[in-house]
């Protein structure tokens, strides 16, 4: 029997006829995400044959060493978003200031694009996943109008869309428009995404929790405690839970995402706001996280109601199934 394939595209425009006032302005953006990927996921498939592994010799806003493939998913992410023509500025954790496309349509486009373009940096030379994660809003200055970093200023909740590319075994695209989830695997004979996980769902209890526990004896004592909850024997509960962490957020949110589990990023001596910016770590993974029944806080609040004050903010992050998040902030609170 033959299997019927859905590719992104033909997804995309499904889901557009579910909305009759769309403009196809969104696809077109989300098509142009789907190439950038794909050009991205070749480099990083051939990264030990072709001069793209090892540091690029340029620092980014962060004080991070870029690594050459840093730089050249930035690049690359950045040119289709201008080819896209639906896009007017993009903030990307690889440039201190905004970028803003001034040139033919983009110029009154109403999207601006939040990424890190390429996340689990520690891990490239190592043949390890790692991936892109990005986030979608409207402006909110007029078409034409300059574009500045107020437009970037927005709650999570205000997102159009977040998802990510994970560069695994596979390759895939997993994004939300706020309709649920849905998971596209690059399939390499016909260079296209084609949709193999729909409508993910995080299971509300998990077995797995991922955190780096070489910072440990600087976490935050609800942390602690919830770690040795975690590693406690308790039949009823299945516990000892298993410990898995990748050290690329992308991948780790992700085996969460379809397992069940927590990731655990708290404030430590070396980041005391926490390691992971907001704009696009944090609230992209979180909107996802939250379309598919699991949760994101910062250990006091909602990830997606936090107000942001700076493009480059960092936050504690906690994301994963709900019941594990209800039980780290019960120990955040009573610790
Ligand atoms: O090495 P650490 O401190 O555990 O940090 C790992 C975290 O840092 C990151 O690599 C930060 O992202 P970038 O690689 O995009 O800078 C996350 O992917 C990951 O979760
Ligand atoms: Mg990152
Ligand atoms: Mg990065």
């Amino acid at each position: 029997m033959i299997q019927k394939v859905t590719t992104l595209n033909q997804f995309i425009i499904e889901q557009q006829a579910a909305f009759p006032n769309a403009t196809g302005d969104f696809s077109r953006l989300l098509h142009h995400v789907g190439i950038a990927a794909k050009k991205v996921n070749r480099e990083v498939n051939k990264a030990g044959l072709v001069d793209i592994l090892g540091q690029a010799g340029t620092e980014n806003v962060q004080g991070e060493d870029q690594q050459k493939l840093d730089v050249y998913a930035d690049m690359t992410f950045i040119n289709e978003l201008r080819a896209s023509g639906e896009c007017c500025a993009v903030l990307s954790e690889e440039n201190q200031d905004i970028i803003v496309f001034k040139d033919g349509m983009c110029r009154n486009a109403k999207y601006i694009f939040c990424m890190d373009p390429l996340d689990g940096s520690s891990n490239i030379d190592v043949n390890v996943s790692i991936g892109t994660i990005f986030s979608v809003y409207r402006r909110k200055s007029a078409p034409g109008e300059e574009v500045g970093q107020q437009d970037f200023l927005q709650k999570g909740v205000e997102q159009v869309a977040a998802g990510y590319v994970i560069y695994g075994s596979s390759t895939m695209l997993v994004y939300t428009a706020g309709n649920g989830v849905n998971g596209f695997t690059l399939d390499p004979s016909i260079g296209e995404f084609c949709l193999s996980h729909p409508l993910i769902s995080t299971p509300s209890q998990g077995k797995i929790y991922s955190v780096n526990e070489g910072y440990y004896v600087n976490f935050p004592d609800g942390v602690k405690k919830f770690i040795k909850y975690c590693q406690e024997k308790d039949e009823e509960t299945k516990r000892p839970f298993t410990s898995r962490y990748i050290g690329s957020l992308v991948a780790d949110v992700h085996r969460n995402l379809l397992k069940g589990g927590i990731f655990i990023y708290p404030q430590t001596s070396s980041h005391p706001n926490g390691k992971l910016r907001l704009m696009y770590e944090c609230n992209p993974m979180a909107f996802i996280a939250e379309q598919a029944g699991g949760m994101a806080t910062n250990g006091k609040m909602r990830i997606l109601d936090i107000e942001p004050e700076n493009i480059h903010q960092r936050t504690p992050f906690y994301t994963g199934s709900k019941n594990m998040i209800d039980k780290i902030c019960w120990f955040l609170k009573n610790s």
